[in-house]
């Protein structure tokens, strides 16, 4: 059986969905290794589609093509691409080399789909590249050479693999008649090492170097003229080694999509600016967010004493411990008063918010015993302090000089207020009071003026109305916290003193807020926490600082998304970037495909541009973003003595991934795209 035998082999090209172009009539050839063939025809005869099934280009034909005994119209895409990769050189008339590649990359390029080792790869192009006489050009770029030149660069890549079979399409045919013969000698001394080598050609005289002249019209084979064979001589053109062939590898692809993003750096540095802005604008706003989060939330507890946690009731416990019939209520007395006044402000006011402010606000709850054995047996608490507060919409007054000033919110003192709440004074004792700086402003013109006055304390209290003649003591300040204390009138006395006004009325302390004080602040969070589990409401001013991280994250990720739109704009961006590139390269993508590079990897090359370019806007995204952030940071922190934009390694981390995903995302429709171009319409793509 001869190397390459053509059985019957006929060829038709759809037209429309009933008509189809007989271009190849039962062609019968067989071919030996050794010999060089010339395919001669008139233009439109059938030669190139001959070729491009021999060359397993084009698999769609009905007949058979053997190639050492094996039918290559039954490959598998695996078994093609060994095919390509190990028995088929390709030569082209306009050369089709990688323009943005290096000759000697244009000539491993092979090797690189194959993943053969760098040195092995470059070793063994270097050894063609001299023989074909490239030796000082291995560094030049493909336009930075002669035709021939460029030509025997072409067979240098045709040859590296050491295929059996070269099919040379006009291969001097973008050629003067010096230098053809030049490439001519070189073909001639290819077939020479044993090689079969079938080339188009319209030249007699390219045709007449040839051992075997077939001509071709119409389709059909109309001569079969054998000439002298060529002396054999061994070894030009001989691979020593062989290696065995793998797959394009992924830093190979990256390798490769670099050096085409290299040649086009304006552009890809252009599409990177572009997409980081999207990129930078989400890490600003994120960090923006953060930064005012951490602002609120740090105003607010910037007084608070770390080791004390608040509960309130709320209507579920109530319920759960109406349920239990079992559970005699009996009204707490009154705790003792707390020695050592030192702990958190802002918040005694704030206590009056929980939950749903609205509706808190006019609740006022009572703990029974089983709620506060419940709190007191949470794990970390070292003590309660049974506390009271209540929040009035204008049916509370002080009486001062016969006037009447309403407030809105009373409460107990207890060691979660500090001496940063007190502006003028001092904490009150037995029979003193509290008040807000606006309503001793307007007693007294002067809040200070109001300090060791008698007023005259007025309380609903359980629809039973309270009153008492009262020292002020200190006036207070919520300072900054942000609460109902900070905003709304207040009175506060102490425990003591509140028992004792209940008690001159003939009522009995209920206590409606209780203070757990933790065995050590670490603890704290746990503590809030078995609160709120166990069905309670927690600090207002915790609550408050979640709804407000709770409003702001969702502020921050609206704004992050209007942001992120930016990045559905540079997606769009690279896709049509990369459309262009698959359109720029597809010459490119039909010889990776004819020296046996998949689908797979043509893939694989495009989606590690996209990769690139993303990784690439977002680095660029961060570090603009960061750079701003700092700069931001130092113009708001002289004006308002705050930094503001919080910018977090996640945040980075979580924009340079987000630019990697959108990315590579919009660059698998245009790598597929390339994926799936036809070889021999990509190479004939001008
Ligand atoms: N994709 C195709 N669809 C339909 N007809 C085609 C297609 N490709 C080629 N043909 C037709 O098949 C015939 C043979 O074309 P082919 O390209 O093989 O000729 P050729 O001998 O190589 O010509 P030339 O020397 O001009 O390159 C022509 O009539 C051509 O119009």
């Amino acid at each position: 059986m001869a190397f390459l035998e053509v059985n019957n082999l006929n060829k038709y090209y759809p037209i429309t969905d009933s008509e189809r172009f007989h271009a190849l009539k039962d062609v019968q050839l067989s071919f030996e290794k050794g010999e060089l063939v010339s395919i001669i025809g008139e233009s439109g005869s059938g030669k190139s589609t001959l070729m491009n099934l021999l060359g397993g280009l084009d698999s769609q034909f009905d007949g058979e093509i053997l190639v050492d005994g094996e039918n290559i119209g039954q490959f598998k895409e695996k078994e093609m691409v060994a095919f390509h990769k190990e028995k088929i050189g390709f030569i082209f008339q306009s050369f089709n080399l990688v323009p943005h590649l290096s000759i000697l990359d244009n000539v491993t390029l092979a090797m690189t789909l194959s993943n053969i080792d760098s040195k092995t790869r470059k070793a063994r192009a270097k050894e063609v590249l001299e023989q074909l006489g490239l030796k000082d050009h291995y560094q030049k770029k493909p336009n930075q050479l002669s035709g021939g030149q460029k030509q025997r660069v072409a067979i240098a890549r045709a040859l590296v693999n050491d295929p059996d079979i070269i099919i040379a399409d006009e291969p001097t045919g973008a050629l003067d008649s010096q230098t053809s013969d030049q490439v001519l000698d070189i073909i001639q001394d290819i077939a020479k090492t044993g090689k079969l080598v079938i080339m188009v050609t319209h030249s007699e005289r390219v045709a007449s170097r040839s051992t075997r002249i077939v001509t071709i019209d119409d389709g059909k084979i109309i001569n079969d003229e054998k000439r002298p064979p060529l002396q054999f001589h061994d070894n030009a053109f001989q691979i020593k080694e062989k290696q065995e062939n793998k797959n394009l590898s992924f830093f190979a692809a990256i390798r490769m999509a670099l050096l085409n993003m290299k040649e086009k750096l304006s552009r890809n540095i252009l599409i990177s600016l572009g997409g980081s802005i999207g990129i930078m604008s989400i890490i600003l706003m994120l960090a923006l967010g953060k930064g005012v989060n951490d602002y609120l939330t740090d105003t607010m507890n910037e007084n608070v004493n770390p080791i004390i946690s608040e509960a309130r009731m709320t209507e579920e416990t109530q319920s759960d411990t109406a349920a239990a019939a079992s559970v005699e209520t009996v009204p707490a007395t009154a705790p003792a008063q707390p020695s050592g006044m030192g702990g958190g402000g802002g918040g005694i006011g704030g206590t009056l918010l929980a939950d749903n402010p609205a509706a808190q606000m006019s609740k006022n709850i009572p703990f029974e015993e089983a709620n506060i054995a419940e709190l007191e047996a949470i794990p970390h608490v070292e003590k309660l302090e049974l506390s009271y507060a209540s929040f009035s919409m204008g049916s509370d007054t002080v009486v001062y000089e016969g006037e009447n000033y309403a407030f809105m919110n009373f409460g107990t003192t207890s060691e979660n207020m500090t001496d940063s709440n007190i502006l003028y004074g001092e904490f009150p004792d037995q029979g003193e009071v509290l008040i807000t700086e606006e309503m001793a402003d307007g007693m007294a013109g002067n809040a200070e003026d109001m300090i060791g006055e008698d007023v005259e304390v007025k309380l609903s209290v359980n629809g039973h109305a309270l009153t008492g003649t009262y020292t002020v003591s200190g006036i207070y300040t919520a300072g900054n916290a942000i609460g109902p204390a900070g905003s709304f009138d207040s009175v506060f006395m102490t425990m003591d003193t509140f028992a004792d006004m209940n008690a001159a009325n003939g009522l009995t302390v209920e206590p409606n807020v209780v203070y757990l004080y933790a065995d050590e602040a670490g603890n704290s969070q746990d503590i809030k926490d078995a609160i709120n589990g166990l069905g309670y409401a927690g600090s207002s001013t915790d609550t408050l600082a979640k709804t407000f991280t709770k409003m702001l994250d969702i502020f921050t990720y609206i704004l992050a998304g209007v942001a992120g739109i930016s990045l559905f704009v540079s997606a769009i961006m690279i896709l049509t970037v990369l459309y262009i590139s698959v359109v720029e390269r597809t010459q490119e993508i039909g010889v990776i495909k004819a020296i046996g590079g998949r689908n797979k990897d043509i893939r694989r090359i495009f989606v590690s541009e996209s990769f690139l370019i993303g990784l690439f806007s977002g680095l660029l995204g961060v570090a603009i973003a960061a750079l701003l952030s700092t700069v931001g940071n130092v113009i708001v922190e002289r004006i308002f003595g705050t930094t503001i934009l919080h910018m977090t390694p996640i945040y980075a981390l979580l924009g340079i991934l987000a630019s990697v995903i959108i990315s590579v995302i919009a660059g698998v429709f245009p790598a597929n795209k390339a994926a799936k171009l036809d070889p021999i319409e990509a190479l004939r793509h001008d």
